[in-house]
């Protein structure tokens, strides 16, 4: 399924590009990447990352141990990557967990010191891998669940937003939304669309124009989360919740098309926008060659 998608969209410019340029191998390949053994139940672990696989259910978890608060760093979110192309390659994987090693926290999103006084050239790094974070979970053949253990803003609640279903523990003081108006930045497009396709229209403007982060209870009522749970039935709960999605035939086939035909709008207003630059841009050009 990965490759027919990856097939599919070469087809079109826009994400053959981003998704060539997202290629985990330019960046990640001088990286340890985390091994998936075939066998019965397996574990295999990189720095921040460390993967269960149960190969008689089919299920792997990923735990994200990046102390202290599993911030997306270019280097986080290699192994991230990484490790999900890896199970993304084994067919006998059809459903992920993700959830957090971490006490209290999911994820803080992206790592604010990796996006800070950097050179260009990272920069651009970075938010390649951010981008194909989000494509790999967004357009992943598996099932995907976040189990959300703890506070997930900004990036953390999108990285929870590109699985197919979210379970929060049930403790007020943790929080999850898209926060970045608050901290004087604009949301890209692509994490206001996800946010869209998860609560809707409306939901979304309140949530982005006043930098909302939602208390678990919150999240439940405007279906930022589908399920809460108490803190410690997080992980069980999710397994099970797998297991039934698992149950329901063609099921992969069904998440698959949701996620390839937001992939493929996706698509198409990149390959606007970008004509649309290339416009401006020329007549920028050809307005500054008049003076
Ligand atoms: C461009 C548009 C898109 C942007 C998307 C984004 O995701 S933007 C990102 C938007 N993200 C946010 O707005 C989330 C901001 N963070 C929080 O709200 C809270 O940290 C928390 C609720 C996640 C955890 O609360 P808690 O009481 O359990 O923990 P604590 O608060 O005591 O922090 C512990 C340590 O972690 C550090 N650190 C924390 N976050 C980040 C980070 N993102 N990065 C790097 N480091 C971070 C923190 O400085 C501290 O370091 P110290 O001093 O020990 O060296």
């Amino acid at each position: 399924m990965k490759m027919a998608l990856r097939a599919c969209l070469r087809t079109k410019p826009g994400l053959t590009a981003l998704l060539s340029q997202l290629s985990c191998s330019g960046h990640a390949a001088a990286r340890r990447a985390p091994a998936l053994v075939a066998q019965r139940s397996s574990s295999s672990t990189s720095q921040k990352i460390k993967v269960d696989f149960d190969q008689s259910s089919g299920v792997a978890v990923m735990h994200m141990q990046s102390p202290p608060v599993n911030s997306l760093s270019l280097e986080f979110l290699t192994d991230v990557c990484i490790a999900l192309e890896k199970l993304e390659m084994d067919k006998s994987c059809r459903g992920l967990v993700v959830t957090s090693s971490q006490p209290k926290v999911f994820s803080a999103g992206l790592d604010i010191l990796d996006m800070y006084g950097k050179s260009p050239e990272h920069c651009a790094e970075f938010w390649k891998a951010v981008q194909e974070m989000w494509l790999k979970f967004y357009g992943s053949n598996m099932i995907t669940i976040a189990a959300v253990n703890g506070s997930s803003p900004a990036g953390g609640c999108l990285l929870s937003m590109t699985c197919d279903y979210r379970i929060m523990a049930d403790n007020p003081r943790y929080s999850i939304g898209l926060n970045e108006t608050k901290l004087g930045i604009v949301a890209p497009f692509w994490f206001k669309d996800t946010m869209v396709n998860t609560v809707g229209h409306r939901a979304t403007e309140m949530a982005l124009q006043l930098g909302l982060l939602y208390s678990p209870a919150e999240a439940l009522k405007i279906g930022l989360v589908d399920q809460l749970v108490h803190e410690d039935q997080v992980l069980t709960t999710a397994t099970e919740t797998m297991t039934k999605w698992l149950a329901i035939p063609g099921i992969l086939n069904i998440s698959y098309t949701c996620h390839f035909f937001h992939l493929w709008c996706c698509n198409l207003v990149c390959t606007i926008c970008s004509c649309v630059c290339q416009v401006i841009a020329a007549k920028k050009i050809h307005l500054s060659q008049d003076f």
